[in-house]
This record gives structure tokens, C-alpha cells and sequence, in this order.
């Protein structure tokens, strides 16, 4: 049997649409699944761990965006109940980090037809990501992002990418980059002017933003990326090429892998996990290895 859990707000009304679509081939081919409808936020985690306690699950599948996929692994963690993904929210950086079609056919193709792939997870203070934690600058934007009103307008004629920017924009106008001290698997790094840290499971972020080109969902760690001392001028101008993950040429950007990282600050810095905000600095973030059961 597999269970949908169906954001009907993601995607600015996208995903339900695609559910009504998805439903009608299920019944067609006869193939057996119950569905449930988030009603707030962290529903979809409440949902999923009362359904991984039920005999006979195929997959409990997340029709929405990475804010739903995020509250879907938040449950499912710690079982070897595969997760299914039907991207239908405006970024879908999961979906585009591990190869799944962002067209519904296709991916319920893959979900009914594929292999689950085990791959990591990120852990901050007992908060699961699957993608990104991103510290400082990052942190803002998603903050202001969720907040705004334009998600919405771009998200439902799915040009997400679109509303990340212009909440960047506004918060570069802002912020103030800081001096960090960074531990990643116990050797210490003193940052001075650092705009963000960003902890990559997989490569991308912010609606195909490719901050981390070489994550990779099993290989035990995280790809870190580091911007530091820019004005606000060379950082705008670095922002572009993020598009196709260029920025990790300048001299201003440093790449590390590790498993696990402590982030001191003197002022406390928010964090994002999956573009949801889950914290904040001071914290620790390490990797899961082979936590999770993917449908990919
Ligand atoms: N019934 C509901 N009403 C309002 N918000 C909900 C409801 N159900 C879930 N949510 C919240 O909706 C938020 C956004 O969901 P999601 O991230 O899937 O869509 P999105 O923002 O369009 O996509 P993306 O994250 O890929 O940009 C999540 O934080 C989730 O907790």
C-alpha cells in the first residue's frame, strides 16, 4: 500500500492539482493507496509516524515542496520505510539533488517502478535536512522568503527560483557579515567576515541554485561552502554565477567536506535546514550515513 501525504498549499495550490491527476492513474491501475492532507505546519511528520507503525507500507509518498519532503523525513527517519517523492512545490531541490523527474507522470513512473537508493542525512540538534543547512546570510533569506508574499505570485506560475532572489536582494541590503568560528571534525577554522556557511547533502538550494556542486546523497559527508570577506558589491556580483555553481572559482569562496561541525558566534545566526528555518548558532550539525530509504 502507499500512503500520500498531500500538501495542498505547495506549490501555491500546484500540489492538489497534481494529486487529483496522480489519484486518477492509481484508480486506473488499480494500485492500492490511502492519502492524507496536511492541515498545518509539522502535520506531515505527525502523519508519517503514525503510519510507519502500519504493516505493509511500499512508500509513504510527499506530494508538495521541500518544506513537505522536509517534515516527511522528520518522521520517516530512524525506519526503512522508503520515502517517494511527487515534487509539486516551488524550489524541489531534493527532487533535482537525487535525479527525480520534476514532471508527476514521470516521477510516479520512477516511484512505482524504481529501486530504493539509501542515502545521508544532515542532523542539527535532532532536526533532519535533506539538502541544505544554510548558516548566516542563508538563513535570512529563507526566513524572509517564507514570510513574503511574492513566494506565493512566483510559486504558482513555478518560477520559484525568482522569489529566493528577490529576498536575497533585500537582505543584502542589511546584513552585516560576521566572524565565525568554525570546528569541522575537530580541526578549528577562524572566519573572519563570513557571509554564509552552507552544509550540503545534496547540491542544491534555493530552486536549483548551485551552491554545492559535488554533494553526494551517500558518500558519508557534507560538501561546506564558505563566502567570506566581500563587500557587499563583490557579493552581489558573486550571486549570479551560483546559477551554475561558478562562484566556487573566486578566491572569496572556500570548499571543505567533513561529517560533523560545530558553528560559534558572537551574535546568534539563523539556520535554515531543507529552507525551513530550524535553529540557530550556536549548534552542531553532523551527518547521518545511510539513514534514509529513497524511491529514486
Ligand atoms: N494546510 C496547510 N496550510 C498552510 N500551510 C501548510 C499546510 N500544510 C503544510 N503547510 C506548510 O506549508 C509549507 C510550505 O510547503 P512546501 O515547502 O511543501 O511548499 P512550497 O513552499 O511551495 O515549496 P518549496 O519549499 O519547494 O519552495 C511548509 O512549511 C508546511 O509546513
Amino acid at each position: 500500500m502507499y500512503y500520500f501525504i498531500v500538501n495542498k498549499v505547495s506549490g501555491s495550490g500546484r500540489a492538489y492539482r497534481i494529486w487529483n491527476q496522480i489519484e486518477k492513474r492509481l484508480n486506473k491501475e488499480c494500485i492500492p493507496y490511502s492519502v492524507f492532507f496536511t492541515e498545518r505546519q509539522k502535520h506531515a511528520t505527525e502523519l508519517v509516524k503514525e503510519i510507519t507503525k502500519k504493516d505493509n507500507v511500499s512508500a509513504i509518498v510527499a506530494i508538495g515542496g521541500d518544506g513537505t519532503v522536509h517534515e516527511v523525513i522528520n518522521g520517516i527517519i530512524g525506519t526503512t520505510t522508503p520515502l517517494g517523492i511527487i515534487p509539486a512545490g516551488s524550489g524541489n531541490d531534493f527532487s533535482r539533488g537525487l535525479g527525480i523527474p520534476l514532471d508527476y507522470n514521470l516521477a510516479l513512473n520512477r516511484l512505482l517502478n524504481g529501486e530504493p537508493k539509501i542515502i545521508d542525512i544532515g542532523n542539527v540538534n535532532s532536526t533532519y535536512f535533506g539538502t541544505v543547512a544554510g548558516i548566516g546570510f542563508d538563513g535570512k533569506v529563507a526566513d524572509t522568503t517564507n514570510r513574503s508574499k511574492h513566494k506565493k505570485l512566483f510559486s504558482s506560475v513555478r518560477l520559484g527560483k525568482i522569489s529566493y532572489i528577490i529576498s536575497a536582494l533585500n537582505v543584502l541590503l542589511r546584513y552585516k557579515p560576521q566572524d565565525i568560528t568554525l570546528k569541522i571534525d575537530n580541526e578549528l577554522h577562524h572566519l573572519p567576515g563570513v557571509w554564509l556557511v552552507a552544509v550540503a547533502n545534496l547540491p542544491f538550494y534555493g530552486g536549483g541554485l548551485v551552491i554545492c556542486p559535488k554533494a553526494v546523497s551517500n558518500d558519508g559527508l557534507f560538501e561546506i561552502c564558505i563566502a567570506q570577506n566581500m563587500t557587499k558589491l563583490q557579493f552581489l556580483r558573486l550571486l549570479p554565477t551560483v546559477f551554475k555553481g561558478n562562484h566556487t572559482h573566486s578566491p572569496s569562496i572556500t570548499i571543505l567536506k567533513g561529517k560533523e561541525l560545530e558553528i560559534i558566534c558572537s551574535d546568534p545566526l539563523l539556520i535554515h535546514g531543507d529552507g525551513e528555518i530550524i535553529g540557530q548558532t550556536p549548534t552542531k550539525i553532523r551527518i547521518e550515513h545511510s539513514a534514509l530509504h529513497v524511491m529514486s
